[in-house]
């Protein structure tokens, strides 16, 4: 589903309007109906019946005035009160104030302290509060009496329906700017914003609706869009047909594992098979071959040179033969950071030009030397720790930033990231960004990495694009943790009950 920027919002409202000769006016018109009609429909379903709608000075406002005017249409008891002065208003703004002042539609300005006590008392009186008071217009952090009244919306524990963008929310990266309203429900404009779809922002927004108001979707082409948030339309499975062997599905080869965690090797490896790849070949340091060719029945396994059950840089040779014979490589779960990881996970990148998974240990192994990823096809799959790790930002710095530090690692690499977090977020050496919509809290369990790795690996091998493979991958395993937590909730969920239901997830790709 295509995500536009602010900037990009603009450009696209520019061309509609000055372009193509749509009206601004009726732009408004249908975002304040659009909104209108779900507080509406909020005040039935809750039997309520009294608004008040807080508008700010831009157009953000003035759909507020326009919602403000279908509900008095529909009897529905509605007040407006401006953040600003009457005469601050212009443009379709004031067009729109005017006709409800007309209506007889009781507006007052909130623009002194001594204001603020007969808002608190309104509010208190009202069911539900329409934020209009700013939307991508937002520059800078609210502060004032504008800050006091968002923060009195916060505190009034009313149903809160948010035009465009939570007031206070940076539409392009869901930062709050001082303070920003916490809604109920946000319905966006025309197109889904980045801000709405990572957190804080996520959390501010509510549930968010996309609604149409007469902007035709190709002009998202036209300013070249490059935010998308993966929906189940995305990542559409193709059908397998009859006469196949398992050739056809690729060969995947996991590096993996070490004597105290042969856990990882196991997850990643027989995640692989659950996501679809023909053929799974899995390296363990030699002393644990046994113990994990045990559960891992459609797996071969090699135990390769190791030193006290790690594996050693003797088995360098070994992996690289492996590699030839092999689609796609998953490096990392397992194995350590110890002696000859770092050389080996560095030799091993260095010598082949295959798609190439790097996660967990694999990562660490690379710190200070990421050089030998440049240009590669290669798939990143560190968590902010990792990243952190990588980029030598803190966790802080990359949760408050996620699409900069993504985008500055693709401009910088060339290849894949796929930043795990609480909504993951994909960038593409093409320079596109995608925003996972599946997955919950419960996965955030020991091992959820593994499987993720082993997943994006087994869509490698079939021969999907670093792209599609991270993208799939990541939706996919989402929607495994969805599906587990349907009957272990969050609590109990481990990383066996997401690979478990993997087979269920890809169904929904049929
Ligand atoms: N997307 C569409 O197709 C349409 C969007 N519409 C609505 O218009 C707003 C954007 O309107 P705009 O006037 O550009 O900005 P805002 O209304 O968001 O308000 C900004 C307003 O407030 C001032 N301001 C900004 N930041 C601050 C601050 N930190 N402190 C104080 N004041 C601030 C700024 O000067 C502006 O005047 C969009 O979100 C939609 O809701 C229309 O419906 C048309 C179609
Ligand atoms: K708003």
């Amino acid at each position: 589903m295509i995500v536009l920027t602010s900037k990009q919002m603009r450009e696209v409202e520019k061309i509609a309007i000055e372009k193509i000769g749509i009206p601004s006016i009726g732009l408004m018109e249908n975002a304040g109906r659009e909104t209108a009609l779900e507080v509406k429909k909020i005040l039935e379903e809750g039997n309520l019946n009294s608004v008040i709608v807080i508008s700010g000075k831009g157009n953000n406002g003035g759909d507020g005035y326009v919602v403000a005017r279908n509900l008095y249409n529909w009897g529905i008891d509605v007040k407006v009160f401006l953040t600003t002065s009457l005469g601050a208003i212009s443009g379709d703004a004031k067009v729109n104030l005017d006709a409800i002042i007309n209506m007889g539609i009781y507006v007052a300005e909130i623009i002194q302290r001594e204001h603020l006590k007969f808002l608190e008392k309104t509010i208190k009186d009202s069911d539900v509060i329409v934020d209009a008071i700013y939307g991508i217009g937002l520059k800078g952090e609210i502060s004032g009496i504008t800050k006091e009244i968002i923060e009195m919306i916060n505190q009034a524990n009313k149903i809160v329906v948010s035009v465009d963008v939570p007031s206070g929310l940076n539409a392009d990266t869901g930062k709050v700017e001082g303070c920003a309203v916490r809604a109920t429900k946000t319905v966006t404009m025309q197109f889904l914003k980045p801000g709405l779809l990572v957190y804080p922002g996520a959390d501010y927004a509510g549930e968010v609706r996309v609604a149409e108001i007469g902007i035709p979707y190709r002009l998202a082409a036209e300013v070249g869009y490059n935010y998308n948030l993966v929906t189940s339309e995305d990542v559409k499975l193709p059908k397998r047909h009859g006469n196949t062997h398992k050739g056809d599905y690729g060969k995947a080869l996991i590096i993996a594992g070490s004597k105290n965690m042969t856990g990882a090797a196991y997850l990643c490896a027989k995640s692989a098979i659950k996501a679809g790849c023909g053929l799974v070949k899995l390296v363990v340091p030699q002393s644990v071959q046994s113990v994990i060719q045990g559960g891992l029945y459609e797996v071969i396994t090699y135990g390769l040179a190791e030193k006290n059950g790690i594996l050693s840089y003797d088995a360098l040779s070994s992996v690289l033969k492996l590699i030839e014979e092999s689609d796609a490589i998953a490096i990392g779960p397992g194995l350590t950071h110890d002696r000859d990881i770092p050389q080996l996970v560095y030799d091993i990148v260095k010598n082949t030009d295959k798609p190439v998974v790097l996660d967990a240990d694999a990562l660490n192994a690379l710190v200070g030397r990421l050089e030998v990823i440049q240009g590669k096809k290669i798939i990143l799959t560190p968590h902010y720790g990792e990243m952190s790790r990588l980029t030598g930002l803190t966790i802080d710095e990359i949760k408050n930033n996620l699409f900069e530090v993504a985008k500055t690692f693709i401009d910088r690499y060339k290849v894949t990231l796929v930043l795990k977090g609480a909504k993951t977020v994909i960038a593409t050496k093409e320079g596109s960004i995608y925003i996972n919509s599946t997955g919950n809290p419960g996965m955030a369990t020991a091992g959820s990495g593994d499987v993720l790795t082993g997943m994006i690996a087994a869509f490698l091998a079939q021969g999907f694009s670093e792209e599609k493979a991270a993208i799939y991958g990541v939706f996919y395993h989402g929607k495994a943790g969805d599906i587990a937590k349907e009957y272990v909730e969050e609590y109990g969920m481990t990383a066996m009950d997401i690979l478990e239901d993997i087979p269920e997830a890809l169904k929904c790709g049929l």
